[in-house]
């Protein structure tokens, strides 16, 4: 199974349980591993045979600045969706940190994985 990662994702969205807090939008951080559906690239040096992680941060910065969420844990729902659905990975590992939200800890948030590594070598 190969991974592409991406690391310390900064994304702007409006993101808090209170009104207030999603009023103005806020930086979030992100680190995402993405399994990839097959390894061909490997072997072609293609890049339509793998996933765009160019492509996928921009997908996620534009739908993050369209959308609203109270909680950590459904935005990171919403993230994880987005990559399986739209670009095909049967795996998505994804934290979210909020920065700065709580006196005393550098961030707060969630991490969720979602779908199904492929044993490798078992992929279509
Ligand atoms: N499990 C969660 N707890 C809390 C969240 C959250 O998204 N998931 N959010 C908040 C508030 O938005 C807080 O970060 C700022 O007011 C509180 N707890």
């Amino acid at each position: 199974m190969d991974i592409i990662f991406l690391s310390e994702v900064k994304v702007q969205t409006h993101l808090g349980v209170p009104d207030w807090e999603r009023l103005a939008a806020q930086t979030i951080i992100l680190d995402i591993e993405i399994a990839m559906p097959d390894s061909s690239s490997c072997q072609t040096d293609d890049i339509s045979d793998t996933i765009d992680y160019g492509v996928v941060v921009s997908r996620i910065r534009e739908t993050l600045a369209e959308r609203s969420f109270k909680l950590v844990e459904a935005l990171a729902e919403h993230v994880c969706q987005l990559i399986m659905h739209e670009f095909g990975a049967p795996w998505v590992k994804l934290r979210v940190a909020k920065p700065g939200i709580l006196p005393g800890l550098k961030a707060l948030g969630v991490v969720i994985e979602r779908g199904e590594k492929l044993p490798h070598g078992n992929h279509p």
